[in-house]
């Protein structure tokens, strides 16, 4: 199916989420909730006017100005039934909107101001992923989630994180990731992390290629052996297009050598379009170079990133990319495939909701 997508289709179509800051994701009314009971000052009195505030103020243009409002958000996640809620809450919304896979990311060290160890904030968040998988369940729309926990790559506790991602992996824990500012933060900080992941087995995500350019993607993929690229847009800066289709009818580009190894490996790029505009990353949806690393095969995935401040989801992302970039079904259908090949949990998980979840789901709205 190659015709124009209605919005109806696109709300059912299966959908596979793995880029999601769990403390970019909360809903203005709980925000407003918990911040009147812990008497947290928020920038605007209204809940009304909430959720605007923070995708007005995530609209900077900049990375760093886009982190700022962070504070607000992790303020109110320091509380164990604070922690709970917010993933319960994260689990439900994401199944109601259609995404049937999700890895959920947000960094322990940041939620230790209630006096919380960071084990303990692990085993909350999990307490109430595993409710609201629950609860979609019995709304109908089964979700399956897993946890990354994030070291933020100003701060030096990465290797503390990777031991707790370790001691969590068989309690909800899929991967590893670290984020924050990028400028002026390498991944290579955080080599003794990433040595012992590897040692470990463990999955790794990089945020790389966002604010800073392919030396950041360099150091992610050929220093620290990223298994996928948070972000990974800037991948960009290593390819030249050319004009005109190549003999694949493809768009006609010269890659370097860093975007060829990623190509050639197949190394996921978490790519999330409107996140991107907001902090300067790229100039529109429709200017996105998502679409163009879809045409040249690229193991795209579509995502998220924080639907707080972008006033966003998965939906809504998918909407953009069919309504300003030409998608079609069956590119949707492709990015969700490549997203679940992509994901942390075992082949034989993955495999079994691409075949008896994703697949038929499409078929349903005639694609594949
Ligand atoms: O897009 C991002 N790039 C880098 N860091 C980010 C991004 N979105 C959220 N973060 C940070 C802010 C959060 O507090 C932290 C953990 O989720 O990760
Ligand atoms: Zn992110």
């Amino acid at each position: 199916m190659t015709g124009p997508i209605d919005s109806d289709s696109l709300a059912r179509a299966p959908k596979v989420l793995l880029h999601d800051h769990l403390d970019g994701g909360l809903r203005p009314a709980t925000v407003a909730e918990i911040a009147a009971e812990i008497g947290h000052t928020l920038p605007v009195p209204d809940v009304a006017e909430l959720g605007e505030w923070f995708r007005r103020s995530a609209d900077s243009g900049s990375l760093e100005r886009y982190l700022e409002t962070f504070v607000h958000t992790v303020a109110v996640m320091q509380r164990h039934e604070d922690l709970v809620r917010v993933a319960r809450e994260a689990a439900i919304d994401l199944a109601a909107d259609g995404v049937v896979y999700a890895e959920i990311r947000y960094a322990p060290e940041q939620h230790l101001e209630g006096g919380l160890s960071l084990d303990e904030v692990v085993a909350a968040v999990q307490q109430g992923l595993a409710e609201g998988e629950k609860e979609a369940a019995s709304a109908g729309t089964p979700i399956r989630t897993g946890q990354l926990v994030t070291a933020m790559r100003h701060a030096a506790r990465s290797r503390e994180i990777a031991e707790l991602a370790e001691r969590h992996r068989d309690n909800g824990v899929v991967g590893f990731d670290i984020a924050g500012a990028e400028a002026g933060f390498p991944p290579s900080r955080h080599l003794d992390a990433f040595g012992y992941l590897h040692e470990a087995n463990l999955h790794v995500t990089i945020h790389a290629g966002e604010a800073f350019g392919l030396p950041s993607i360099w150091e992610a993929v050929q220093v620290c052996g990223t298994d996928r690229l948070g972000h990974g847009v800037r991948i960009m800066d290593d390819i030249e297009v050319i004009g005109g289709k190549d003999e694949y009818g493809r768009p006609a580009a010269k890659l370097g050598r860093l975007a060829g190894w990623v190509r050639d490996k197949r190394i996921p790029l978490e790519l999330c379009p409107t996140s991107n505009v907001q902090t300067g990353a790229a100039s529109s949806i429709a200017e996105h170079p998502i679409g163009l690393l879809k045409d040249l095969r690229f193991r795209v995935t579509v995502n998220t990133d924080n639907r707080l401040m972008s006033g966003t989801s998965m939906t809504q992302e998918m909407t953009g990319l069919v309504q300003q970039g030409g998608w079609t079904l069956e590119d949707l259908r492709w990015v969700t495939i490549n997203a679940l090949k992509s994901a942390f949990i075992p082949f034989d998980e993955r495999l079994a909701l691409i075949e008896g979840v994703v697949k038929p789901g499409y078929a349903r709205l005639g694609a594949g």
